[in-house]
C-alpha cells in the first residue's frame, strides 16, 4: 500500500512556480561544461551563498513548459537516491530558457573516463552495480528513464567509487505512448525500439533500460559497442542473435574475451523478447564473478575484428559502427547549433563568451575508438 502510494505521488508532477531572474545578478558565471541537445550545463557560483553549481539552461524554443516541469519534478524527486544525481530545490526561467540547478560533478561523464580497450574489471563492476541500483529505484515507481548512455552517467571519484545518474529529460511512466527519443545513439538501442519507423508510437517499457544497461556495461569493458545497430543488416548484431538462438556455438568474437559467468549475464540483458529479457535487479548475481577470461582477452581483442573468414565484415561492421556515431554527432550539430546560437546570444547578453563543446570532447574519445579499431583489426588480418 506504501508502495502505491509512492509510485503515485511521484507521477503526480507538480508545477513549480517559475519566477523570472537575471541570472548574472544572482551567479557568478564560470564557464560552459557541456552542451547537450537541448539545454547548455553552466557552472556557476551563487553570490549570496557563495556556493558551487550547475545549472542545467534548457532553451524554451525546443522544450515546452509541461516537458520542463516533468524533467524538473523526476530529477528532483529521484535525487535523494545516492547514485542519482543531487538536484537543488531551484527552478527559475530567464528570458529564452527554463532553468534548474544541481550538484557539480567534477569529473564529468563517463565519456570522457572510458578509454579504447575499456576500464580495469572492478571500475565497471562498481558503475554496474550502482546503475543497478539506480535503475533499480526508477524501476521500482515505474519509470522508464529511456535514455541511458555513458554521457549520462556522472563520474564523481576517479575510480569509480560513486557515479550517479543523470538528465531525465526523456523519462516517463511505464506504458506511455512515445516515439524513438531523437538524441540517442543508435548502438544503444534495443531491437524493438531499432525496427519502429521514423515517429511511429510505442508503449514504453522498463525492459529497454535493461538492453541499454548492457550495452553501457559492454562499452565499459571493451571500450566500443558491440554492434553498430540491433537490427538484421547488421552482421555482429545477427552473429550474436545466432549464437544466443543457439544456431552456432562459435561466441561471436566481440564477445570472446568474457568468461562464461559474465556471457550468462550480457546474453539475459540483450535478450532479443523484452518480456524474457533481465531486470536490473539481476546483475547483482553476478558481481562477484570474474568476467574477463584473462586466457581468451589475451588472444581476441574485443575491439578488434574477427581472425577467421567473417574478420572483414565483422571489422567493418564495427568501424562502421563507430563512424556512425561521429556522423549522429554531426546529425545533432544543426539542433545543437540553433540552441547554441540561442543560449550564446542569452549568455553574451549577461557579458560572457563560451567555447566548451561537449560534443568536440565526444568526438575525440569516438575518433581514438575508431582508431583503435582499426589497429586490432589489421593485427588480426595478419595472424
Ligand atoms: N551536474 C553536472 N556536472 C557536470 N557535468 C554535467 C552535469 N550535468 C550535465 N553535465 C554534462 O552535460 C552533458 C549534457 O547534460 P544533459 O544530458 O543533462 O543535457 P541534455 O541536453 O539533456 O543532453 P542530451 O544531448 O543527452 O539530450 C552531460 O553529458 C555531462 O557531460
Amino acid at each position: 500500500m506504501r508502495n502505491k502510494n509512492k509510485e503515485l505521488c511521484v507521477h503526480n508532477i507538480q508545477k513549480t512556480k517559475l519566477d523570472d531572474i537575471d541570472v548574472s545578478a544572482e551567479y557568478d558565471i564560470q564557464g560552459t561544461l557541456a552542451e547537450g541537445s537541448f539545454a547548455r550545463i553552466l557552472l556557476v557560483k551563487h553570490r549570496r551563498t557563495n556556493t558551487k553549481v550547475v545549472l542545467k539552461a534548457i532553451h524554451m524554443e525546443l522544450t515546452a513548459e509541461s516537458d520542463f516541469h516533468r524533467e524538473y519534478h523526476y530529477s528532483y524527486y529521484l535525487s535523494p537516491h545516492p547514485n542519482i544525481l543531487s538536484i537543488y530545490p531551484v527552478a527559475f526561467t530567464t528570458e529564452n530558457c527554463f532553468v534548474f540547478a544541481q550538484e557539480y560533478a567534477l569529473l564529468g561523464d563517463l565519456s570522457g573516463s572510458v578509454k579504447a580497450g575499456g576500464l580495469p574489471e572492478t571500475y565497471c563492476k562498481k558503475i554496474a552495480q550502482q546503475l543497478a541500483s539506480a535503475v533499480g529505484f526508477l524501476h521500482s515507481l515505474k519509470l522508464v528513464h529511456r535514455d541511458l548512455k555513458l554521457e549520462n552517467i556522472l563520474v564523481f571519484a576517479a575510480d569509480m567509487s560513486l557515479v550517479k545518474l543523470c538528465d531525465f529529460g526523456a523519462t516517463v511512466r511505464e506504458g506511455t505512448l512515445v516515439t524513438k527519443h531523437r538524441c540517442t545513439w543508435q548502438p544503444f538501442l534495443p531491437p524493438e525500439i531499432c525496427e519502429l519507423v521514423t515517429n511511429e508510437k510505442y508503449e514504453c517499457k522498463l525492459t529497454s533500460d535493461c538492453w541499454q544497461i548492457g550495452i553501457i556495461i559492454f562499452v565499459c569493458l571493451t571500450g566500443c559497442p558491440p554492434w553498430q545497430s540491433a537490427d538484421i543488416s547488421d552482421v555482429a548484431y545477427c552473429n550474436f542473435m545466432r549464437w544466443q538462438k543457439r544456431k552456432t556455438t562459435k561466441v561471436p568474437l566481440q564477445f570472446r574475451s568474457f568468461t562464461s559467468r559474465f556471457l550468462r549475464m550480457i546474453k539475459r540483458l540483450l535478450e532479443r523478447k523484452p518480456e524474457k529479457r533481465a531486470s536490473v535487479n539481476e546483475i547483482n548475481k553476478y558481481l562477484k564473478d570474474i568476467w574477463m577470461d584473462r586466457k581468451t582477452s589475451a588472444r581476441a581483442s574485443s575491439c578488434g575484428a574477427d581472425a577467421g573468414a567473417s574478420s572483414s565484415a565483422v571489422g567493418a561492421s564495427r568501424r562502421e559502427s563507430i563512424n556512425m556515431y561521429l556522423n549522429q554527432m554531426d546529425g545533432k550539430t544543426h539542433l545543437a547549433d540553433e540552441s547554441k546560437n540561442r543560449l550564446k546570444k542569452l549568455l553574451s547578453a549577461h557579458g560572457l563568451e563560451t567555447t566548451i563543446d561537449q560534443k568536440t570532447i565526444t568526438k575525440r574519445v569516438w575518433e581514438w575508438l575508431l582508431q583503435c579499431d582499426h589497429q586490432s583489426t589489421t593485427k588480426f588480418e595478419n595472424i
